[in-house]
C-alpha cells in the first residue's frame, strides 16, 4: 500500500472525537509512516494546552498557529495526519491538506457525545448543551468536510482497527479515480 501511496501523506480530517488521533496512530504504523497530531505540535510549541490558548490567547489566535503548523507539516511526505477538528475552517488550509490525501472520520453526534461526556480538554464543548453545541457545529463544518478526497462513515462498536483498515481498503479506489481523472484530463 505504502509503494501504491508513493509517499503521499495522509490527512485525517473530521470531528473533535472522531478518532483522527487514535485511528491515525494505527494507520501510522500501517503505512510505515511517521505520525504527526496538530494538536499535539501546538501545545507542545508553546507549552501549553489547547484550553489555556483559547482562554488566553483566543480562538483566533489558535487558527492561525494552527495554520501555520500544517503549513510546515505539508512540506513533509510519508505522515499521517491528524488535524484539529476546526482545519477545514480556513481556506488557506486546504491549500496544505491537498498536499497530500483527505480522509474524513465522519461519526454521528450521539456517538462523539458519548466519547466526549467526560473529557474536559476540548475549550468549545464546555457548554451548558454540549451536545447541541456539537451538533451546531457538524452542521456548519459538514460541507467543509465533505470536499475529503474519502469519506468514511463510521459505525457505533466499529473498533479503531476496524476504521484503519476500511480507510486502507478504500485508497486504492481514490487513487484510481485521480489516475483516471488525469487521463482524461490529459
Ligand atoms: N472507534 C472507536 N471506538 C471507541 N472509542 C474511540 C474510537 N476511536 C476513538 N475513540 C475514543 O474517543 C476519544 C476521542 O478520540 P480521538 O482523540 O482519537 O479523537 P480526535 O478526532 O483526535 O479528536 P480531536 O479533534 O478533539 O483531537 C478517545 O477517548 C478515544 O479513545
Ligand atoms: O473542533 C475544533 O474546533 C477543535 C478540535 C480539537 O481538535 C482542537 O483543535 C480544538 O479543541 C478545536
Ligand atoms: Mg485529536
Amino acid at each position: 500500500m505504502s509503494s501504491l501511496l508513493q509517499g503521499v501523506s495522509l490527512y485525517l480530517i473530521g470531528m473533535m472525537g472522531a478518532g483522527k488521533t487514535t485511528v491515525g496512530r494505527l494507520l501510522a504504523q500501517q503505512l510505515g509512516y511517521g505520525f504527526v497530531d496538530t494538536d499535539d505540535v501546538i501545545t507542545q510549541a508553546t507549552g501549553r494546552t489547547i484550553n489555556q490558548l483559547f482562554a488566553e490567547e483566543g480562538e483566533a489566535a489558535f487558527r492561525q498557529l494552527e495554520s501555520d503548523v500544517l503549513a510546515q507539516i505539508s512540506a513533509h511526505l510519508k505522515l499521517t495526519v491528524a488535524t484539529g477538528g476546526g482545519i477545514v475552517l480556513r481556506r488557506e488550509n486546504w491549500s496544505y491538506l491537498r498536499h497530500g490525501l483527505i480522509v474524513w472520520l465522519d461519526v454521528p453526534v450521539e456517538l462523539l457525545y458519548t466519547r466526549l461526556a467526560e473529557d474536559t480538554t476540548r475549550p468549545l464543548l464546555q457548554d451548558p448543551d454540549p451536545q447541541g453545541k456539537l451538533r451546531s457545529l457538524l452542521e456548519q463544518r459538514q460541507p467543509l468536510y465533505a470536499q475529503a478526497d474519502l469519506h468514511i462513515i463510521v459505525n457505533e462498536g466499529e473498533t479503531p482497527e476496524q476504521i484503519a483498515n476500511r480507510v486502507m481498503e478504500a485508497i486504492p479506489s481514490v487513487l484510481k479515480t485521480t489516475a483516471s481523472h488525469q487521463n482524461v484530463e490529459n
